[in-house]
């Protein structure tokens, strides 16, 4: 009789010594142990490494490297020397012309894991790069905390709610760190408390610093434990004479131990309510709580790509779902019938719909709303798209909205995907009535493990 070898137990703080295999889609280097897996962030493909063991898992081990004992020729020095510490920099130590076919990869290993009939039938280009992959950050949102003596400001070490203090980054606009910077200063200087997690106590809990690249408007939000934020007139004084830059400064309200950043309220305290950013030759006001790309520059290659991919006539009734400030459907209604999109951020409905009219577009329109309520509506109301681009978050595609997809399949349709495992997911389903003619990959996010990528369908 069969009987299953037992895995072997290693105990924190146990050297281990082995050879990377592969990256996972993390980013973090994989090996095995006695046939375990183990996790190393920062090691990479045949190298051969000594780790710590930080816990010894059912199925797997995670480790933290110690020593490379034989590198990777792709190996780079990292230019953010935290770039193993906090997350968000796992490919530093990575050669970027190997980042891309990583993501390229992930992207393929995804698909692979689901392998039903006729959708393993794709083509998988390779993935678009940055010509310059750095310094192309428009938004930081670092945690401010104190580490006695000073405020600091940064991203969370590691599976911990220790914050590093980052005072450059290569990923960031430097705009963005400049501002950071400065404010964090002004906080220090005026005594502002900042929050303190173990207490549950201080004010200031995360700076979030947003510019446009295209006109170097800057916006600067507070998130606070409560409505009350001391010093308020100086810290605004003292911005307004300092960084002349920043044209908004909000504030918003996030009450209590939360792990989501931002709180239900926002309030506007200095200069305008929104900063202008300029993409496909369009304007784009942005609330604070509007979702932008982080990298303008390779939006607007993203956004091509999924152009080429609709491959419009004049003719669409087009929908832009999950829309944003309506970047997407703004950008092409000039080569469409009319523009329908959706978002559920109330806030970036009403930049989108009066981004449309900044820019002289008359046949959009935009609904607060989830997609998969919304679109049933408008069909039921006798209004059916012709043409469909979903650029759902991480989590993908409501199996309800599949659903309507599927029932009206219209002729030309997009997904801008920036998770491909819930990408494949969705394929198993949309592959009921579309073949999939090609995915094209695009790094909108260098140094990370994220991938991006536009799918293009045809009806079958
Ligand atoms: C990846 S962003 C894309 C935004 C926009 N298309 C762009 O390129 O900037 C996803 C957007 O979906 C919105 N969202 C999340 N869940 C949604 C849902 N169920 N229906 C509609 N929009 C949703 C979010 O607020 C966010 O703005």
């Amino acid at each position: 009789m069969y009987t299953k070898k037992p895995q072997v137990h290693v105990n924190q703080g146990e050297q281990l010594k082995l050879t990377i295999k592969r990256l996972g889609i993390n980013g973090e280097g994989i090996g095995y142990y006695e046939h375990k897996l183990v996790f190393v962030p920062g090691a990479l493909p045949t190298e051969k490494v000594v780790v710590n063991v930080i816990e010894d898992l059912h199925n797997f081990i995670r480790a933290e490297l110690v020593e490379i004992l034989r590198k990777s020729d792709d190996r780079i020095q990292p230019v953010d020397d935290y770039a193993n510490d906090v997350g968000g920099f796992e490919l530093e130590n990575l050669a970027y012309d190997k980042q891309l076919t990583f993501k390229r990869d992930v992207i393929k290993d995804s698909l692979e894991k689901y392998k039903p009939a006729g959708y393993r039938k794709y083509k998988l280009r390779a993935t678009i790069g940055m010509e310059h992959p750095v310094h192309y950050r428009n938004k930081a949102t670092f945690q401010v905390r104190s580490d006695g003596e000073k405020v600091i400001a940064g991203l969370y070490k590691h599976r911990s709610h220790t914050v590093v203090d980052l005072k450059t980054s290569a990923l960031q606009y430097p705009l963005t760190m400049k501002v950071m910077r400065a404010v964090v200063a002004i906080i220090d200087e005026l005594g502002i408390p900042v929050y303190d997690e173990e207490k549950n106590a201080g004010i200031i809990k995360t700076v979030v610093v947003r510019a446009a690249t295209a006109t170097d408007q800057v916006q600067v939000t507070f998130i606070t434990q409560s409505k009350k934020l001391l010093k308020k007139r100086q810290l605004l004084e003292r911005i307004a004479a300092e960084l002349p830059e920043v044209v908004s400064i909000m504030q918003n309200v996030n009450p209590g131990k939360t792990s989501l950043i931002w709180g239900p309220e926002t309030i506007h305290l200095a200069g305008k309510e929104k900063i202008t950013e300029v993409l496909n030759g369009l304007s784009f006001d942005l609330s604070a709580r509007a979702f932008l790309q982080v990298n303008p520059e390779m939006t607007e290659v993203l956004y091509q790509e999924a152009f080429k991919a609709l491959d419009l006539t004049g003719k669409e009734k087009l929908v832009d779902a999950y829309a944003g400030v309506g970047t997407i459907g703004l950008s092409v209604a000039d080569k469409v019938r009319e523009v329908r999109g959706m978002d559920t951020i109330k806030a970036a409905v009403d930049d989108a719909n009066a981004n449309a009219i900044k820019n002289g577009i008359m046949n959009a329109i935009y609904e607060v709303g989830e997609a998969e309520s919304l679109l049933p509506l408008w069909i039921e109301d006798g209004w059916r798209p012709t043409a469909l681009i979903v650029d759902p978050p991480r989590t993908g595609l409501a199996d309800s909205l599949i659903k309507t997809i599927l029932d009206i399949t219209p002729k030309k349709f997009v997904y801008i995907s920036c998770n491909p495992s819930t990408l494949a997911r969705d394929l198993v389903k949309l592959t009921r009535k579309y073949n999939v003619e090609y995915i094209q990959s695009v790094d909108l996010m260098p140094q990370t493990s994220r991938c991006e990528c536009v799918v293009k369908f045809k009806k079958k």
